[in-house]
């Protein structure tokens, strides 16, 4: 068997920002990364032969440990429309997943329908995407009625308030879809146990909904995790994986339900949402105070992470980034980096634990079941985008080459 395609690509990819890369220096350090990708591929080529009872599944290798990655390629479209073709997808909830996976089941010419509760904000939102009331956008309780996969895409929170009712639609021989693994794991808070005779499984994009829609757009996908909590019919895997590639996934990694909703939950609340946002603020907020202007602030902060530096770690890793900084940069990054390794680590065990102990369960299941949800969350995500630093934002994006003075 050859090379797995992302690897193929991968070099390609760095091969091909080197030889586009202007200066000598970055050029050259390009052709190592290229290099670097090339040698990493070379010896892990045997490895994916594959048992042939097993479709489309690669062993990698992740830094020693093996792992298995299902991949898209092995999905063709038609392969997808003959495992589908007695299924109706009933999407339930239509938020930023719902968006997406919804979309691109449409747009890959499965049956899908929409469910979600009348004149509510995403009822409203299902129409503009094209969804046709009666035809295929309904109730929930009559999209879970008509549909064979039930796609609980409902908020984390609604799911466990909806569940005594939804409950009812979850009968043997349906298929019961998470995105999340929140409301299994979590049942004693959410209430969630599934009948013991249907499917359960989940197929969780690695991304915001938005993500799952423009991948998918451009020919590409989103990674993805799978998980199966329940196995009724032998199939469930298999049939996780087969949704993770309709709803436009390019890359399927194996998880549990645990693990995913543990590590969901921590992500968002660390690196990726919270702890970035902490970060920028603390990092900005000191630079004010000592005399520097917003916009030397914001630049040396957001502006040329988000636009320079943070790019070349997700094209080329941490040690690419540091070497196409200065050498007094790479000095001071390298002595500091354990520093706020050290400051940040007695947190992040503390947010895991408050993962692993409900507590982030039961603060988002309170929150999220009151009525005016959408108006609290916006009211406290408004203030976010009132802070100076963000408000500067505003302006240095308006700025910016691509779209020079457009916002002005
Ligand atoms: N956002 C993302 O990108 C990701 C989300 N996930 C998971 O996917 C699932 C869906 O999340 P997401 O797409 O973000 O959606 P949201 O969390 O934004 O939930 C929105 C949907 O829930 C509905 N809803 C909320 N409260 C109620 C209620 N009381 N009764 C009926 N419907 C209600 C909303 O309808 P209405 O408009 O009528 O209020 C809307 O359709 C979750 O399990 C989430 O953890 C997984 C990966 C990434
Ligand atoms: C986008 C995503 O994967 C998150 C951050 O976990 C979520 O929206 O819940
Ligand atoms: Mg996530
Ligand atoms: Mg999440």
């Amino acid at each position: 068997m050859s090379a797995p395609a992302f690897t193929r690509s991968a070099t390609r990819a760095a091969l091909r920002a080197a030889a586009q890369a202007s200066k000598p220096q970055l050029r050259s350090l390009s052709l190592l990364a290229a290099r670097n990708v090339v040698r990493a591929a070379a010896p892990a080529a045997p490895r994916f032969a594959a048992p042939a009872s097993v479709r489309g599944y690669k062993t990698l290798d992740f830094a020693g440990t093996k792992e298995k990655v299902y991949s898209r390629d092995e999905y063709p479209l038609e392969q997808l429309h003959e495992y589908f073709k007695n299924d109706t997808f009933a999407l339930l909830g239509y938020g930023s997943q719902g968006h997406g996976q919804g979309l691109n089941l449409r747009d890959n010419g499965l049956n899908v329908i929409v469910g979600v509760r009348k004149d509510g904000e995403s009822w409203r939102q299902a129409i503009e995407d094209g969804w046709v009331p009666g035809k295929n956008l309904f109730s929930v309780e009559e999209a879970a009625t008509k549909g064979t996969i039930l796609m609980n895409l409902l908020s984390d929170a609604a799911q466990s308030t909806t569940w005594p009712e939804l409950s009812k639609f979850v009968v043997k021989g349906k298929t019961l879809y998470f995105s999340h693994g929140f409301s299994c794991v979590f049942h004693k808070e959410t209430g969630v146990i599934p009948p013991k005779d249907v499917d359960v499984i989940l197929a969780a994009p690695k991304g915001s909904g938005r993500t799952v829609r423009t991948l998918f757009k451009e020919g590409r996908g989103i990674n993805s995790s799978v998980a199966v909590f329940q196995d009724v019919t032998g199939e469930a895997l298999n049939r996780a994986v087969n949704i993770a590639m309709a709803v436009g996934s390019g890359y399927v990694y194996e998880t549990t339900f645990e693990k995913e909703v543990y590590s969901d939950l921590y992500g968002e609340r660390g690196v990726l949402m919270g702890g970035i946002q902490g970060m920028f603020k603390a990092q900005y907020e000191v630079l004010r105070k000592n005399g520097h202007s917003p916009s030397e602030a914001f630049n040396e902060t957001c502006e040329e992470a988000l636009m320079s530096l943070f790019p070349l770690i997700g094209e080329h890793g941490m040690d690419y980034m540091y070497k196409a900084c200065s050498t007094t940069a790479r000095r001071g990054a390298l002595d500091w980096a354990p520093e706020f390794e050290k400051a940040n680590l007695p947190v992040f065990e503390r947010l895991y634990e408050s993962v692993r102990n409900g507590t982030e369960t039961r603060r988002a299941l309170e929150f999220g079941n009151r009525k005016d949800y959408r108006e609290q969350y916006d009211k406290e995500t408004d203030a976010i985008a009132d802070q100076e630093m963000w408000r500067v934002g505003h302006v240095v994006r308006a700025l910016r080459p691509d779209r020079a003075g457009k916002a002005l």
